[in-house]
């Protein structure tokens, strides 16, 4: 007793690194949790109700590549070197509700689109207050590569270009929109703006290049996608 209460007494922060090692099954994180903003609340309401009028999927997201290879079979790469490993998709390595990454993606593969509505939280901080450039890097990396993923099977991203063009506070709440702009051979176009869903501001603008395995751009992602909700 007198060891936990006495770090407290010291005022002495708990520790970030909160990790379950229990074995539990995976938890879709792309839901609403006690650390979504009213406004993150308000628009993921919305692109659900959306989605499903226009046929839209809500992707569910786990803590690990390898939760979502019911999903994406070719995902988590050749090997299973990983497998008995403690591992984590960045984008969900900081465990704490609200702390890192709150995001959730919304797909529609005829259309060639992603939107991922996301709400970047304290330990991602660049400048004070602010959202590090490399964190909207991963969110905009995370995007373009699901999407890739979803309509051409194994790609990996081979170039990324992002315009910085407005700062992004930390508990702000974006909305990423991405699309397939063109195929070449092995080669996929994307593009994606990152905008203030209620206002004006475009807070980036990029461009990347997956490129797959030779054989490999066809419809495996596509077919892997339909009908998941
Ligand atoms: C629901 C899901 C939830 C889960 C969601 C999880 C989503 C996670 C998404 C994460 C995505 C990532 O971070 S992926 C990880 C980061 N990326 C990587 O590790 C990729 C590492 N790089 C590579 O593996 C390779 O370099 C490749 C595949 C990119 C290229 O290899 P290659 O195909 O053998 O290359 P090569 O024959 O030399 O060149 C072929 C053609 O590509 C061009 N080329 C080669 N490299 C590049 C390049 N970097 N940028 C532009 N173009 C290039 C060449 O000029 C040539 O053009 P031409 O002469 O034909 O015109």
């Amino acid at each position: 007793m007198l060891r936990r209460a006495l770090p407290r007494a010291l005022g002495a922060v708990p520790c970030p690194r909160r990790r379950c090692h229990r074995p539990c099954p995976p938890r879709d994180l792309a839901v609403p949790n006690a650390a979504w903003s009213d406004r993150m609340r308000r628009h993921y309401g919305h692109l659900l109700s959306t989605a499903t009028r226009e046929g839209w999927t809500r992707l569910p997201s786990f803590r690990r590549a390898r939760e979502h290879r019911h999903q994406v079979p070719w995902l988590a790469g050749d090997s299973d070197s990983d497998g008995a490993g403690d591992t984590r998709l960045f984008p969900r390595a900081i465990e704490g509700d609200g702390d890192g990454f709150e995001f959730a993606m919304f797909l529609n593969v005829p259309k060639g689109r992603l939107r991922c509505l996301c709400q970047p939280g304290p330990f991602l901080e660049g400048h004070p207050g602010l959202a590090h450039g490399g964190a909207i890097a991963t969110l905009v990396d995370t995007s373009l590569g699901t999407l890739a993923l979803a309509v051409a099977g194994r790609v990996v991203t081979a170039n990324l270009s992002i315009d910085y063009l407005a700062p992004v506070p930390l508990r702000s709440v974006l909305l990423l929109e991405a699309s397939l702009q063109r195929r070449q051979g092995r080669k996929l176009f994307l593009g994606c703006d990152l905008r203030d869903p209620d206002g004006d501001t475009l807070h980036a603008r990029a461009t990347g290049e997956g490129h797959g395995d030779r054989g490999t751009l066809g419809t495996r992602g596509h077919a892997a996608h339909q009908g998941h909700r």
